[in-house]
C-alpha cells in the first residue's frame, strides 16, 4: 500500500537521500549508544535504525561536501546601476550544536550593500545552509556567513542576524523553552557607518 509520501513511481520516498553505504563501525558505534541509552539494538523496531541514523547524519552534515564560496562564484554586473541594501529576510535553516550534537533551529537574516555586482538570491541561503548542515556553534556560524559573502562579493557592507532556538537547552540540561539566541556580524558601511547599520536592522525587522 502506497503513502503520501511515496513516489509514484518507484515506491521510494520523495525526497529520500541516495542510499549510501554505511561502514559497519558507524552503525556498530549507533547500536552502543542505544544501548547506553538503556534499549536493546536487536529489538525488532530498533534493527535498522543504526543505518538510518548513519544516513541521517550524513544528511544533516551535508555542508561538509558541500564549499559555500563556490556559490557565490556567479555574478550579475547589469541590475540597472542598482546601489541600495539587497536582504534576504526570514530564512529559515537547521544546524546542529558541537556541544552536544543537539538541534539548533533558527531564522536568518542576510543583506549586502552591493558595489559592482549581485547574486542570484537563492545563492545567500545556499551559503547559509553549506555552513549551517556541520556541527557548529551560532557565533560561528554568523561570522562564516558573513565572512564568505565579504571574501566572494567584496562588496561595500554585508550585515547577518542570526536567531535560533538550542534543543540542547531546551529538550536536556536548563530545560528551558522558549527562549532564543540572537547573534550579528556587520562589515564595512554596516559596522562604521551609524545610518547605514541603523537602515539595514530596520529592513530586518528590529
Ligand atoms: N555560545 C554558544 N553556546 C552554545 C551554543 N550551542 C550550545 N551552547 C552551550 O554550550 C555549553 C556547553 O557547556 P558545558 O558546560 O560544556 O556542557 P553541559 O554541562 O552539557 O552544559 P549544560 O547545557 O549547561 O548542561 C552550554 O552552555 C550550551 O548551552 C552556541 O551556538 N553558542
Amino acid at each position: 500500500m502506497s503513502s503520501l509520501h511515496d513516489s509514484p513511481d518507484d515506491g521510494k520516498a520523495v525526497d529520500a537521500p541516495p542510499a549510501i553505504p554505511v561502514p559497519d563501525d558507524v552503525t556498530e558505534a549507533v547500536r552502543t549508544l542505544i544501548r547506553w541509552a538503556g534499549d536493546d539494538p536487536e529489538r525488532e523496531g530498533l534493527l535498522d535504525t543504526p543505518r538510518r541514523v548513519a544516513r541521517a547524519w550524513k544528511e544533516y552534515c551535508a555542508g561538509y561536501a558541500d564549499d559555500p564560496a563556490h556559490h557565490l562564484a556567479r555574478v550579475f554586473e547589469e541590475v540597472g546601476g542598482y546601489d541600495e541594501i539587497v536582504l534576504l529576510k526570514d530564512i529559515p535553516f537547521q544546524s546542529h550544536c558541537e556541544h552536544h550534537m543537539a538541534p539548533i533551529h533558527g531564522t536568518a537574516h542576510i543583506a549586502y550593500l552591493p558595489r559592482n555586482h549581485v547574486v542570484g538570491i537563492s545563492k545567500l541561503a545556499r551559503v547559509l545552509h553549506a555552513y549551517a548542515r556541520r556541527l557548529q556553534v551560532q557565533e560561528r556560524l554568523t561570522a562564516e556567513v558573513a565572512d564568505c559573502i565579504w571574501n566572494a562579493l567584496h562588496p561595500v557592507g554585508v550585515a547577518v542576524v542570526i536567531q535560533a532556538t538550542h534543543a540542547c537547552m531546551t529538550a536536556r540540561g536548563v530545560r528551558t523553552p522558549g527562549v532564543g539566541m540572537v547573534t550579528s556580524r556587520m562589515m564595512g558601511a554596516f559596522r562604521d557607518d551609524e545610518r547605514s547599520r541603523r537602515e539595514v536592522l530596520a529592513l530586518m525587522g528590529f
